[in-house]
């Protein structure tokens, strides 16, 4: 053949190739079309919202468009990229999803290969059988007793934290994120790896450098994009096998908690933290479970038991610490960040809280375990920071058992479900003018489905008691020393950075620090 006839070929099949490519994601387009569910029009491999697609908007806006353009329906579906979703936007219907239906949705929608990425084999993404036998097994690491004993960790930390702000007190213009996450770091690094950190005195410790490299977006973040990237072509970042954490810092993590696990194995040091019930996992190596499944057809179902076996290596262990690590130290560093710009914002409340903790420090001596239960304004204005600034924007889950919700929507095994918690904070249904800071609308509890910073149901947030605690103790103690009041730097709205995973400001948030003593 000359070389025009394969040049012909070759155009002949890159056009058929092209055709094929165009004729498949026409049709997975007509994935709602075919069903009756009403969907939001995609444009050509962007999706609904090509803006989020796009990283113009932070995913919790983009979906926001979404949540109002599909507004009076219960569920509707979109598109990210090529991959269709569906929208739960109801309440009630939520409600069925986190809990009262779980058994229809206990998984993630997240793609997982353990043997590329092995850190990734934990309790958020972890699925099924192997989700459930850790979570009941991890989940009394939360007890009130346990919490009591990390009370006094963080405490520690917060003494060390406070000499630290003590110096950046002096009512200059401040953003003390990474002063925050310094502090949560040093929490996280105690209370799940037994190990005393020194990030707040160091802000170059290993540990500290290593959450910077997982979550800054001041600069380009691979680790982000990637993880961003797992919405949209979930399955093509598992084909090119893309690694989910650095390779320094899965080495990072795994020397540290493998070092720590082989000193407590060697010398039966005992403490009542994470490591300990990591230690007690291992007394099994190979765990069975027997599990009923569903098998056959739409003619004939029927119920099958089915024995899995899960083996508990060392490596399973220290990925359920690296999770504690990305799950615990950024959200709750960004809550603190968010909570002190909104009370330096609304000094009214800011005062509110501080007379609250000083009246209760005054009733009970010291800020104890105990006397952060008595801080209910506090709480409330916790409360009302979640809700404006969910850290967490977006709940997911995957239908594992075909579902019909009671208007007919039937979910079929395998489709992804996303409930957007950051537009429905801010829906004014459930919450009156709710761009206003007003944590006295936490005077009487939200409607069931419509409050969600932790999740809900089964897979709902295991730290959720540790994170509010942890919030609640450092930020007594800085109101009992410190005034905040409102930076200029700030603009005139927050804008969400939409290369962040976290819901986080994009410009920052601005601060001057005063201390009480000097305003005497
Ligand atoms: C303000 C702080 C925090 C917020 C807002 C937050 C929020 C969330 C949310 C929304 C979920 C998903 C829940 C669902 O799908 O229903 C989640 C899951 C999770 N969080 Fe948190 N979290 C916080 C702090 C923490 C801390 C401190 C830890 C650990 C020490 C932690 C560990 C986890 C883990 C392991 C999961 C997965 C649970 C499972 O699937 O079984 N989080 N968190």
């Amino acid at each position: 053949m000359s070389w025009q006839d394969w040049l012909m070929l070759a155009t002949i099949a890159a056009l058929s190739l092209l055709g094929l490519a165009y004729y498949t994601i026409k049709k997975l387009y007509r994935h709602f079309e075919d069903r009756n569910i009403p969907y939001i029009k995609p444009k050509f491999l962007l999706g609904s919202d090509p803006d989020g697609v796009l990283f113009r908007l932070h995913v919790c806006d983009s979906w926001d468009n979404i949540y109002k353009k599909l507004e009076g329906k219960p569920i509707g579906g979109f598109f990210q990229t090529v991959l269709p979703f569906l929208m739960v936007r109801d309440p009630e219907y939520i409600h069925q999803v986190l809990i009262s239906s779980f058994d229809h949705f206990f998984d993630r929608n997240f793609l997982i290969d353990e043997e590329v990425n092995p850190l990734d084999a934990h309790l958020f993404l972890l699925r099924g059988n192997k989700w459930r036998y850790l979570r009941n097994k991890l989940s009394p690491i939360f007890s009130s007793g346990k919490l009591r004993w990390m009370f006094d960790e963080m405490d520690h930390c917060g003494d060390i934290f406070l000499e630290c702000i003590d110096k950046l007190a002096d009512g200059k213009d401040r953003d003390i994120l990474d002063e925050l996450a310094r502090y949560a770091t040093d929490v996280i690094e105690s209370c799940a790896f037994g190990l005393e950190g020194d990030s707040i005195k160091n802000p170059n410790s290993k540990m500290r450098q290593v959450g910077r490299d997982l979550f800054d977006t001041s600069k380009f973040n691979l680790s982000q994009f990637f993880f961003l990237l797992r919405f949209s072509i979930p399955r093509l970042l598992i084909w090119l096998k893309v690694p989910s954490v650095p390779s320094h810092a899965k080495n990072f993590f795994c020397t540290t908690m493998s070092d720590v696990l082989e000193y407590r194995r060697k010398t039966g040091f005992q403490r009542k933290d994470f490591v300990q019930l990591l230690l007690q996992l291992k007394d099994k190596e190979i765990v069975e479970i027997n599990s009923n499944y569903d098998v056959g057809d739409e003619k004939g179902k029927h119920e099958e038991t089915v024995t899995e076996k899960i083996e508990i290596t060392d490596l399973l262990l220290v990925a359920q610490s690296f999770v504690f690590f990305v799950a615990g130290f950024e959200t709750t560093s960004r809550t603190l960040h968010f909570l002190i710009h909104q009370l330096a914002e609304h000094q009214e409340f800011q005062k509110r809280a501080r007379k609250e903790v000083l009246d209760i420090k005054a009733k009970h001596g010291r800020f104890s375990y105990d006397a952060l239960k008595d801080m209910k304004f506090l709480n409330k204005c916790i409360a009302e920071t979640l809700r404006m600034y969910p850290p967490v924007a977006m709940l997911n889950r995957e239908c594992t058992k075909d579902f019909t919700f009671q208007d007919g929507t039937l979910i079929k095994k395998g489709e992804q479900i996303v409930i957007p918690i950051y537009s429905i904070h801010r829906d004014p249904r459930y919450f009156p003018d709710p761009l206003k800071y007003n944590p006295d609308r936490f005077e009487v509890d939200p409607q069931n489905g419509t409050y969600l910073p932790f999740g809900d149901g089964p897979r709902i947030c295991i730290g959720k008691r540790f994170a509010i605690v942890e919030i609640k103790i450092i930020m007594a103690r800085l109101l009992e020393r410190y005034w905040f009041e409102l930076s200029p730097l700030n603009g005139e709205k927050i804008e969400i950075d939409p290369w962040s995973l976290i819901v986080s400001s994009k410009k920052g948030l601005w601060v001057k620090i005063h201390k009480l003593t000097d305003l005497k």
